[in-house]
């Protein structure tokens, strides 16, 4: 059975509920490694009213200054907690004592309170591992990669640049292994209309052009190639039901570009994975969830659950 490291995220969020609710069925499926000490791990048990599990396996020492959970807050104490069982998770990772991470919710101003200076865990693995970690959300019907993540929107167009983009390309396709050629999405409005509502288009086409002869190249057939590739699609077409028929990948320029789409159709079920690195790092599609956090309301558990058997199914 494969072992997995699983980093508690922010006790002020719904992370801990998830991992005491689903630890039967989860540990039915690989060994967890539960990133927390058992101070902490006490006191949101009781606070959430919710008994330790049989066989939950925690560490033995505190990595982060115990505190006092305060369910929905935004807090450095929580933020610094999460950081450093996120960083326990990937140590255990690296020295080869786990097979995988999956990673419960941070959020992203606690961590900045805590003086943390990533946005999230996918910019904490790129530094980590200098490597050009690729975020990529969904479920088998629907993958969705980005291009550009945890950035301002108004920064996205100046980041369109060819040899980066065909890098990312073909790392994507390396890593993620799509059997279907890959939808990738334009930028603008109608994918520019031919110049009319922006030009970013010309810059993705050439790196879809370097990308797919790159691959028919390696591929070396005779036989008309099925591209890797798509050209630039028409972002508000490209999620319509009949062109998704045709797709299992997509490519998306930013952040809610893909997300807003993915998340529409497949909330409940999609999960987080970090590609293109030595680690394996899974995690929820969902954040904190502060709204319902030791609230007793019932959570989804399927982004969990699915995240942690993509790691026994990864190979
Ligand atoms: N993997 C991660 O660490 C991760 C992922 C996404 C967002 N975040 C961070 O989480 C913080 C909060 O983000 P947000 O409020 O935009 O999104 P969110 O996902 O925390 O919440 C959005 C809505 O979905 C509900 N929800 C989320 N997960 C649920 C579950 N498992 N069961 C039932 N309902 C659920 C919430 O109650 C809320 O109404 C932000 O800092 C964000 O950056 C972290
Ligand atoms: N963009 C992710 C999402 O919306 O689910 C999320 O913020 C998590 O990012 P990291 O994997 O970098 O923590």
């Amino acid at each position: 059975m494969k072992k997995v490291a699983i980093s508690i995220g922010d006790l002020n969020g719904i992370g801990i509920q998830l991992a005491l609710e689903n630890h039967q069925t989860v540990s039915k499926i690989v060994e967890p490694l539960y990133c927390i000490d058992s101070k902490m791990l006490q006191q949101a048990s009781e606070k959430l009213n919710i008994p330790i599990p049989n066989n939950f396996q925690i560490l033995e020492e505190e990595t982060a200054p115990s505190f006092e959970i305060e369910p929905g807050m935004v807090c450095k104490e929580s933020g610094r907690y999460a950081y450093n069982s996120f960083i326990e998770a990937v140590e255990f990772a690296k020295e080869k004592k786990v097979d995988a991470v999956c990673t419960l919710p941070i959020h992203k101003k606690a961590w900045e309170l805590a003086g943390i200076d990533y946005k999230g865990h996918t910019d904490a693995l790129r530094d980590f591992f200098d490597a050009e970690a690729i975020m990529m959300l969904g479920c088998p019907r629907m993958y969705v990669a980005l291009f550009t993540e945890h950035i301002p929107l108004k920064e996205v167009a100046p980041s369109i640049d060819e040899k980066k983009l065909t890098r990312f390309l073909l790392d994507f396709h390396r890593t993620a292994k799509p059997a279907k050629t890959v939808a990738v999405l334009s930028l603008n409005p109608h994918a520019g209309d031919g110049g009319v509502l922006g030009n970013e288009e010309e810059i993705i086409q050439k790196a879809i052009d370097n990308a797919n002869t790159t691959l028919r190249q390696a591929q070396g057939t005779v036989a008309e190639p099925v591209e890797a590739f798509t050209s630039p699609l028409v972002p508000d077409v490209a999620f319509t039901p009949n062109i998704r028929k045709h797709y299992t990948h997509y490519v998306a320029m930013y952040h809610d570009q893909g997300l807003a789409p993915l998340k529409a159709l497949y909330f409940d079920e999609g999960i987080n994975v970090s590609l293109n690195l030595p680690i394996l790092r899974t995690s929820v599609d969902h954040g904190t969830a502060f709204d319902i956090a030791y609230k007793g309301v019932e959570l989804n558990s399927l982004s969990y659950v699915n995240a942690i058997k993509y790691i026994v199914s990864f190979s």
